[in-house]
């Protein structure tokens, strides 16, 4: 049996397809797998921030079903980066270039990209339903149904932050270089992401620079990880506060160039009636195939495993090196 290790902007994932198994791992076994294999002290290249989990589509029209499991072992409603590099594998599977594929709440139409540039594929990926209602979040204690460019004094004085389900849930607010920079990212993500009486279900936290008309730079503490080099819905969800709360310099129905710690996506947000839609355009990189054996899958052990590199990761170092170098705080290589 052969697993990958992918990435989409250096937000690194086992990949693991199910449908290839004699036995599927359980519920249970595929979080005792995926705390082993993410930890970087336990797993193995430096591990991950989660495990993406392919399985049969159980909904007409989508091709295939997507799990995330973060590395903690909480799973997750959505990955934007982790979709695409499923994408990549279904598409390479099943030899299309446009398809649906289940997630826990919507299933998503995702479809194959120019390339960033050589032997760095992209995909773009649907990020849907958008939510701003507290109960979606969920979000309480805050004497607001919506949190949309407000001051929270309780998360941090002089900051307005806007609140937003994609469905998994996000709590974003525009902020200068040296704010991103400063601890108070960590520390709320943190407080968020513990017992505490706004988030019970722990929330993504993002801080984002507004860098010029539709370009930022987006920073994500995440739920069940803690900081991540990129967050796909982190980013899609802080474009669409963007072009709501900053009207002059994001757009709606235009590209965004969203650049993070690990490299640089597009997004694009719609708006039709009260319904928003974002897509997600970024690479989808395989960087090692991992041979294991179905027996060791089970049982979560990581001693025989056989690993092959591609020559992926150089093509997309040097794609990432002529990029703007905006901040230096990548968290992982
Ligand atoms: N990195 C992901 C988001 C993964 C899930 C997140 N940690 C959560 O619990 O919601 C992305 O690229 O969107």
């Amino acid at each position: 049996m052969q697993i990958e290790k992918v990435h989409g902007s250096e937000n690194h994932f086992f990949l693991l397809d199910q449908t290839k198994l004699q036995t599927k791992l359980s519920d249970q076994e595929l979080v005792e797998f995926t705390k082993k294999i993410a930890n970087p002290q336990t797993g193995i290249l430096a591990g991950s921030d989660g495990v993406l989990v392919i399985d049969q589509a159980t909904h007409e029209g989508a091709v295939a079903q997507m799990r995330v499991i973060n590395a903690d072992g909480s799973e997750a409603s959505m990955c934007g980066n982790g979709l695409r590099t499923v994408s990549r594998y279904l598409a390479q599977e099943l030899s299309l270039d446009q398809f649906k594929v289940q997630t826990l709440n919507a299933d998503l139409q995702v479809s194959k990209s120019e390339s960033f540039a050589p032997n760095v594929p992209a995909f773009s990926v649907e990020i849907s339903p958008v939510s701003f209602a507290a109960e979606k979040l969920p979000f309480k204690n805050l004497n607001t149904d919506e949190l949309i460019d407000q001051a929270v004094p309780e998360f941090l004085p002089n900051l307005k932050f806007t609140s937003l389900a994609v469905p998994n849930p996000h709590l974003i607010s525009f902020v200068s270089a040296e704010e991103l920079a400063s601890d108070d990212l960590g520390n709320l993500g943190k407080r968020l992401n513990a017992k505490n009486p706004y988030f019970p279900d722990g929330v993504n936290v993002s801080f984002a620079q507004i860098l010029g008309k539709n370009k930022l730079f987006v920073r994500t503490y995440e739920r069940g990880v803690g900081f991540t080099n990129a967050c796909g819905t982190g980013m899609s969800a802080t474009s669409l506060a963007f072009a709501l709360t900053h009207p002059d310099q994001g757009q709606f129905d235009q590209e965004i160039t969203v650049y993070n710690p690990g490299g640089m996506v597009k997004t694009n947000v719609h708006k039709t009636g009260e319904t928003y839609k974002i897509n997600l355009i970024g690479n989808a990189t395989v960087t090692h195939h991992v041979d294991i054996s179905e027996a060791d899958l089970h049982a979560a052990n990581l001693d025989n495993v056989t690993i092959t590199k591609t020559e992926e990761e150089t093509a997309y170092q040097a794609f990432v090196t002529q990029l703007p170098k905006i901040n230096d705080i990548s968290v992982k290589s």
